[in-house]
C-alpha cells in the first residue's frame, strides 16, 4: 500500500516510581501491607511483597517512530530487561516495516523468542510493543484505538475497585470492591479467621448488594480456598481471585468443582498468549482476567477475548489503564473493568499509572466515558526520568 508510513526507529526506556509498575510505591501503601502471597510461606517475606521483589522490574516505555515523525508509545511492566529484548531483539522485526503490518510483526516477536520467552517478561516486552504499534496507529489515522478494533459496543465504562477500601470504593460509585487477602495457609485458622472476619466486617459495611471480592495473589493452596470459599460464600463473596499458582490449572478445575456454584471463580493476569488461556478455559474458570500489557497486547488479546466468548466466560481485564479500556469498551462480554485504587489508602481516586500518564482518565462516580483523543490518547510525562539502557 503505497503512502502508508514505515517504521523508522524503535526506542525502549526504562523508568522507576509508580506507572505501570504500579507496586513500585514508597512506604505505606495499602498495596504492600501484609498481602498473601506464595512467598507467605516464609515469614521474613510476609509482611512485604517488595521484600521479595515484586518491584524489581520497574516500567518499561516503548516508543516507536513513524517515517513521517509521528511517535506512538506504551508503558507496561518489564524494565531494563524489557528494554534489552526490544532494543536487541524485537526491534528488527518493526523497522523498516509499515506501521500497518501489526499481525506480522507480532507473530515474527513470539515466534523469535519462543526459545527464552512464551510467558513472562518476554510477554511483557512484545505486549509492550503492540500497545506501542496500536497508539501509534491511532495517532497516524487519528482515531482512537477503540476505533481500530470496531468501535465501542456501550457508551460508558462501569468500573469496580480495587483496593483496602470497598466501603470507600461504594461511595464513591464504583459497583464493587476487591480486597488484597491478607493471610495464606502458612498463618494457619487464626489467618483464616482474620479473613473471613475482614470480609464479614466489610460486609456490614457496604450491605447486601454490593459486589465484594478477593484477590488471593497465586497464594493458596485447593484446599484452602475452597473452605475459604464456602466461608466466604456466607457473607456474599461475589468470586475468589487468583487463588492458586498459574500454572496449576488442573488445580483449578477442582477448585471450580469444589467452591460453591454460586461463586465465580476468577484468575489469568499472570497468564499470557491463546495458548495459555485455552488451557486456562478448559478448567472451567468462570472469568479470565488477561493483563494487556502482559498477555500479548491488544493483538494477542483479540484472540484471548473470542475464545473465551466462545466458551461463554467473561474477559474483565487486569487493571491496566488506558490500554485495557479501550479494548473493554469494544467487546459484549467484557462488561466492566477494574480500576487499581492507587492512593496510598484507597480512599481516593487517582490515575493508576501516576504519575506517568498526562491525559490518564479516571472514572467518576465509578464510570468513564473513553477519551476519542487519538491513539490511547495519553502523552507521557515530561516530568519523569525515563533512562535509555540500551540501543541497536
Ligand atoms: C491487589 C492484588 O494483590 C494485586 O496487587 C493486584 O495488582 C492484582 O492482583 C489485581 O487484580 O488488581
Ligand atoms: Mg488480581
Amino acid at each position: 500500500m503505497t503512502g502508508t508510513p514505515t517504521i523508522r526507529e524503535v526506542r525502549a526506556y526504562t523508568v522507576r516510581g509508580g506507572g505501570a509498575d504500579y507496586h513500585d510505591q514508597g512506604d505505606a501503601h495499602w498495596i504492600d501491607d501484609h498481602i498473601a502471597t506464595p512467598m507467605s510461606m516464609y515469614p521474613e517475606y510476609r509482611q512485604s511483597r517488595q521484600s521479595f521483589g515484586i518491584n524489581v522490574l520497574g516500567t518499561l516505555v516503548v516508543e516507536i517512530e513513524a517515517s513521517d515523525g509521528t511517535v506512538g508509545f506504551s508503558v507496561t511492566t518489564a524494565g531494563e530487561i524489557g528494554a534489552f529484548i526490544v532494543e536487541k531483539h524485537l526491534a528488527r522485526f518493526l523497522e523498516g516495516q509499515r506501521v500497518t503490518d501489526i499481525e506480522r510483526i507480532w507473530d515474527q516477536m513470539y515466534k523469535s523468542t519462543l526459545y527464552y520467552g512464551r510467558r513472562g517478561v518476554v510477554l511483557n516486552a512484545i505486549s509492550g510493543v503492540d500497545l506501542a504499534l496500536y497508539d501509534l496507529l491511532g495517532r497516524i489515522r487519528q482515531v482512537p484505538v477503540f476505533e481500530l478494533l470496531g468501535g465501542p459496543v456501550r457508551d460508558e465504562l462501569q468500573f469496580y475497585a480495587t483496593g483496602a477500601r470497598p466501603d470507600k470504593a461504594k461511595e464513591l460509585g464504583f459497583i464493587g470492591g476487591k480486597m488484597p487477602l491478607h493471610h495464606g495457609p502458612a498463618e494457619g485458622e487464626e489467618g483464616f479467621r482474620k479473613n473471613i472476619e475482614l470480609l464479614a466486617d466489610m460486609r456490614g459495611k457496604v450491605g447486601d448488594d454490593f459486589w465484594l471480592m478477593y484477590d488471593c495473589w497465586m497464594s493458596l493452596d485447593v484446599e484452602y480456598a475452597t473452605r475459604l470459599a464456602h466461608a466466604a460464600s456466607d457473607h456474599g463473596l461475589k468470586w475468589i481471585e487468583e487463588a492458586l499458582i498459574p500454572d496449576d490449572y488442573w488445580g483449578y478445575a477442582e477448585l471450580r468443582k469444589r467452591a460453591p456454584s454460586t461463586m465465580l471463580i476468577t484468575t489469568g493476569e499472570h497468564e499470557a498468549t491463546r495458548w495459555g488461556f485455552r488451557q486456562l478455559l478448559e478448567t472451567g474458570v468462570d472469568l479470565i482476567q488477561p493483563d494487556v500489557g502482559w498477555c500479548g497486547g491488544i493483538t494477542e488479546l483479540i484472540k484471548i477475548s473470542a475464545l473465551a466468548d466462545a466458551h461463554g466466560t467473561m474477559v474483565v481485564p487486569h487493571g491496566s489503564s488506558v490500554y485495557s479500556y479501550h479494548f473493554v469498551v469494544t467487546r459484549t462480554n467484557s462488561p466492566f473493568a477494574e480500576f487499581l485504587m492507587m492512593h496510598p489508602t484507597a480512599e481516593e481516586v487517582v490515575p493508576m499509572f501516576s504519575p506517568m500518564l498526562v491525559g490518564e482518565p479516571v472514572p467518576v462516580n465509578g464510570r468513564l466515558k473513553v477519551p476519542e483523543t487519538p491513539g490511547f490518547g495519553v502523552e507521557l510525562s515530561a516530568d519523569i526520568q525515563k533512562h535509555r539502557p540500551y540501543t541497536h
